[in-house]
């Protein structure tokens, strides 16, 4: 294969991250943010409560459990040469440490090909919740010891589906 030819395919398969906004998230899960959020005012006025920015769907037979996730930065280039989907609940990333993070993400369904890939990039400011069966990259830090504060499921089941792309197939995520 020559360089152009090889450069060719590489560039069928760049996934290029898009600024996270609520909206364009809203086929994968919520955007957990303050910013243009309606909030209430609680203890004496003294605070600002921003009310169900998401839901915590742990299905039957699970429970909510909190982590945190301490990130190291993969070698790059990173090839998303995999996706992962929680069936059994939803599972929320946010970054405890105010700094940006990508999100690798595809509808929900059965299965998923490159195809199916969209890339966000957040703000150091935006965590995200993934839908119940939203299939989803494992958290990509961009800092190495990045924190992120983890809302998910605990319970019976099978709650971790994998499936692996072809090598040639796995585009990569540009950063
Ligand atoms: N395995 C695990 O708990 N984390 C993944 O689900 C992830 O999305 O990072
Ligand atoms: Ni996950």
């Amino acid at each position: 294969m020559t360089s152009s030819e090889s450069t060719t395919a590489l560039s069928d398969k760049l996934l290029q991250p898009e600024p996270l906004t609520a909206e364009a998230f809203a086929p994968y899960g919520d955007v957990i943010e303050t910013a243009d959020r309606d909030y209430f005012l609680i203890n004496q006025d003294y605070t600002r409560r921003y009310h169900r920015l998401a839901d915590v769907d742990t299905d039957k037979d699970g429970s909510a459990i909190i982590s945190i996730f301490r990130a190291q930065v993969y070698p790059r280039p990173l090839q998303i040469n995999m996706m992962e989907k929680h069936p059994l609940g939803s599972q929320a990333f946010i970054p405890l440490n105010q700094q940006a993070f990508l999100v690798v993400v595809a509808p929900p369904g059965d299965t998923v090909t490159p195809h199916d890939l969209k890339a966000f990039i957040t703000n150091g400011l935006q965590g995200v919740n993934y839908h119940k069966g939203t299939w989803h990259y494992p958290v990509i830090a961009l800092n190495n010891d990045d924190e992120f504060l983890v809302v998910d499921r605990s319970g019976t089941g099978n709650n971790c589906i994998e499936v692996f792309f072809n090598s040639d197939q796995s585009p990569v995520l540009q950063t």
